[in-house]
């Protein structure tokens, strides 16, 4: 568990799922996540994070492979492992008759140690909704109550699955808040989401998931850097893409040219960028609409997409396989 004097409280080695037909939807997977981290898991639909999470939830013994949380096997060691995690499924599935207040005190008669619902349901922006029957909530406001329910056992671990997804944009940035709160208090949290910009404000390090299998894991910054950064301009007039300096040298690693828009793609920004400014300059030249940008994660996450849409390396289609 202590590697470099870091604890992996989540580690997962050759991981593999396969459903009833033989559909593998998870292909030999592996990483850790580190106590105190937010972990995101992303990938394109059907990548197979649910039926990782669940894995690690313990819901279901994988097809082969190992899952440790806290040093465990969730799925034959669950009664170690339970009171110590929270979950929020991708879907809670709540009675509708009972009201917000009914549903957290009934939960939290299942959870050893409960904190007081009504501090969890507060901490989630519930605390004026207590009397609402659960079929009244929103959408969004039904995720907050599976997020205050996820949380009443105040878990070392947090698996959150799509926990903004139905979410206004003032609740996501309140739930990315809590979150944030909660791995500054020392909580480890696993989640998985659709949208790049939650990963990238919020992870601490990030998986993108594709056919089963992880494509690229790393760092925000690390996994955007896997995409090379542009620089956008307007050549100026009487002026040909012959008379810039040559790409090479300045680091340009492929250009592409749109009447008069030159769009150059650099894994060294600042080299590539000084020298196409410099040579405007010493040109006397405008550079008119000049564009200079980092990757962002969704090109690399875009680059994995399009990739997964090749033929399969296992010549079928999961269409196929789920028949
Ligand atoms: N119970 C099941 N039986 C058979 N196949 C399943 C089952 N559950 C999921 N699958 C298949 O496993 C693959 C991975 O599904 P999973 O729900 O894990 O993906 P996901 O990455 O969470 O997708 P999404 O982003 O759409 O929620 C999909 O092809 C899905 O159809």
């Amino acid at each position: 568990m202590e590697t470099n004097g870091l604890e992996h409280v989540i580690e997962v080695t050759g991981l593999r799922r396969v459903y009833g037909g033989g559909f593998e939807a998870v292909r030999g997977i592996d990483f850790t996540v580190r106590r105190g981290e937010i972990f995101a898991l992303l990938g394109t639909n059907g990548a197979g994070k649910t039926s990782t999470v669940e894995l690690l939830e313990g819901l279901a013994p994988p097809a082969g492979g190992q899952v440790r949380v806290l040093g465990h096997d969730p799925y034959t060691e669950r009664a170690a492992v339970r009171h110590r995690t929270g979950v929020m499924l991708q879907e809670g599935g709540f009675p509708s008759e009972l009201t917000v207040a009914e549903t957290a005190r009934m939960w939290a008669g299942c959870v050893s140690g409960a904190r007081p619902e009504r501090e969890v349901l507060a901490l989630v922006g519930l605390a004026s909704r207590t009397d609402v029957r659960v079929k009244q909530l929103s959408g969004g406001q039904r995720r907050r109550l599976d997020l205050a329910l996820a949380l009443l056992g105040d878990p070392e671990v947090l698996f959150l699955d799509e926990p903004t997804t139905g979410l206004d944009a003032e609740g996501r940035h309140d739930t990315w808040e809590l979150v944030s709160a909660l791995r500054d208090a020392g909580t480890t949290v696993l989640l998985t989401t659709h949208y790049l910009e939650e990963a990238e404000n919020l992870a601490d390090r990030l998986a993108i998931m594709h056919d089963g299998r992880i494509a690229v894991t790393g760092t925000p910054a690390e996994v955007t850097a896997t995409e090379p950064s542009r620089i956008t301009f307007d050549l100026p007039d009487g002026y040909h893409l012959g008379d810039l300096p040559p790409l090479g040298p300045m680091g340009v690693g492929d250009h592409t040219v749109d009447g008069r828009t030159v769009r150059l793609r650099t894994r060294d920004l600042q080299r590539s960028a000084t020298e196409l400014l410099v040579w405007a300059r010493d040109a006397g030249v405008e550079l008119r609409r000049l564009d200079v940008r980092s990757a962002s994660l969704e090109e690399a996450f875009l680059t994995i997409a399009k990739d997964a849409s090749a033929p399969a390396p296992h010549g079928a289609t999961t269409e196929e396989y789920a028949a």
